[in-house]
C-alpha cells in the first residue's frame, strides 16, 4: 500500500477590494493572495479496490469543527467526485479507491481559505495517485467549481486574485518578513459577510513588480484596505479586538484581516520578530500562529501555531 502526502497551506488576502458585482451576484475582487507556513495536511492510502472513491478520516487540532459535518460534504471528497465526473464513469471504473487522512491545523469557516487549500491538495493528490493528465485551463476551471479561491490554492504560489478569484496574475517579489495570524475561535459565514458590506466598490489596486523591503510594501498595503473587513467586525466585534492587540504587539508594521474573516494578519521585520511577539498577543481560545510566508510552493518554511486552552 504506497502513501503520498501534500500540505494545503493558509491563504492570507493582503489587501481585497470589492471592485464589482456578477449578475449571478457573485462579488468582483482584487486581492493580493499570499501564502502562510501555516497548513493542514493531507496523508493518502491506496486501496486495493477500484471505482475512485474517496474515504476521509479527520484528526488534529480543528478536527472537531469538522467532523461534525457529514464527510460527503468535504470539499476533499468532493474534489474526488469531480474528477470522477470528469474521467466518465469507464474510467472512474478504473482508478484506485483512496483513503485520504486530514489533519487539520487550519481554523475552519476564517477567511484563510483552509477548505479550498485542501480542496486544491486533493486534486494535486488525487492528479498524481489516479495518472490524470489535464491540462491547465480545464484543471482551473474544475478548481473553480469547488470554489472561487480552490485556483490561487493549487500552486499556492502568491498571486493577484481577480475575477471571482479565478483571474491570476504574479504578485509582486515580495520582500524578507515575518507574519503572524490570530483567530479568534468564532467562525464568520463568508455568505453572510458579502451580504452584510457596504453596497460600494473600490478600484483594483496600482501594484509595483517589487517590493525591495517590507518599509515599501507596508506603506503600499496602507493605502489599500479589506473591504469586507467591516461588516466582517460588525457579525463578529472580538475581531476588532484581535486587530487592536495585534497593532500593539511589539514589532507589528501592519494588522488587518484577512479575507472574510474572522483571522487577522499581522506583518513583521522576520520571522524570529513574528515569533517572539507571540506570547503579547495570546488569549484564551485564541489561536496564534507565526512564522514565514511560503516562498517556493508551499517547500520549506517554519513557524509555530497553538491555542490558548
Ligand atoms: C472572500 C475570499 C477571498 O479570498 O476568501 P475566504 O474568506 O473564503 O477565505 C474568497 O473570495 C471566498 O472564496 P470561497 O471561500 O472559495 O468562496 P465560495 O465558496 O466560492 O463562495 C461562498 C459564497 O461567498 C460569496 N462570494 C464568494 C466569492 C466572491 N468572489 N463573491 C461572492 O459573493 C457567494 O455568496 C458565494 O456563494
Ligand atoms: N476540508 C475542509 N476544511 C475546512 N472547511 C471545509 C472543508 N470542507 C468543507 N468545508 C466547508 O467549507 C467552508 C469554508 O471553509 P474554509 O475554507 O475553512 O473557510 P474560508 O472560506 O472562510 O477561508 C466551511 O464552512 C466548511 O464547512
Amino acid at each position: 500500500m504506497s502513501s503520498l502526502h501534500e500540505m494545503a497551506h493558509a491563504k492570507i488576502n493582503l489587501y481585497l477590494h470589492v471592485t464589482g458585482r456578477r449578475d449571478d451576484g457573485y462579488h468582483l475582487l482584487d486581492s493580493l493572495a499570499v501564502f502562510a507556513g501555516a497548513a493542514d495536511e493531507l496523508r493518502l492510502h491506496q486501496g486495493s479496490r477500484r471505482g475512485g472513491q474517496v474515504g476521509l478520516r479527520i484528526e488534529g487540532t480543528f478536527a472537531p469543527g469538522l467532523q461534525a459535518d457529514d464527510c460527503a460534504d468535504n470539499l476533499i471528497v468532493r474534489a474526488g467526485a469531480l474528477l470522477r465526473a470528469h474521467v466518465g464513469p469507464d474510467g472512474a471504473a478504473q482508478l484506485p479507491d483512496v483513503d485520504i487522512v486530514l489533519r487539520k491545523e487550519l481554523p475552519v469557516a476564517s477567511g484563510i481559505g483552509g477548505g479550498s487549500a485542501d480542496a486544491a491538495a486533493a486534486l494535486r493528490l488525487l492528479c498524481k495517485v489516479w495518472a490524470l493528465d489535464i491540462a491547465r485551463a480545464p484543471f482551473m476551471e474544475l478548481a473553480t467549481r469547488l470554489g472561487a479561491d480552490v485556483p490561487v490554492c493549487l500552486d499556492q504560489r502568491a498571486a493577484r486574485m481577480e475575477g471571482i478569484g479565478e483571474e491570476l496574475t504574479p504578485a509582486p517579489a515580495l520582500p524578507p518578513c515575518g507574519m503572524m495570524l490570530v483567530n479568534c475561535g468564532q467562525s464568520v459565514s463568508t455568505p453572510q459577510v458579502f451580504r452584510t458590506r457596504a453596497p460600494v466598490f473600490t478600484p483594483r489596486a496600482i501594484l509595483p513588480p517589487q517590493w525591495p523591503t517590507l518599509a515599501e510594501m507596508v506603506r503600499d498595503l496602507a493605502a489599500q484596505r479589506n473591504d469586507l473587513q467591516d461588516a466582517a467586525c460588525a457579525l463578529c466585534p472580538e475581531i476588532t479586538t484581535v486587530l487592536d492587540v495585534l497593532r500593539a504587539a511589539p514589532g507589528c508594521r501592519l494588522a488587518r484581516m484577512s479575507g472574510s474573516g474572522a483571522t487577522c494578519f499581522a506583518l513583521f521585520d522576520s520571522p524570529a520578530v513574528a515569533q517572539a511577539a507571540q506570547g503579547a498577543v495570546r488569549r484564551e481560545g485564541w489561536w496564534v500562529w507565526a512564522g514565514d510566508l511560503c516562498r517556493s510552493g508551499g517547500r520549506a518554511v517554519q513557524g509555530i501555531g497553538a491555542v490558548l486552552a
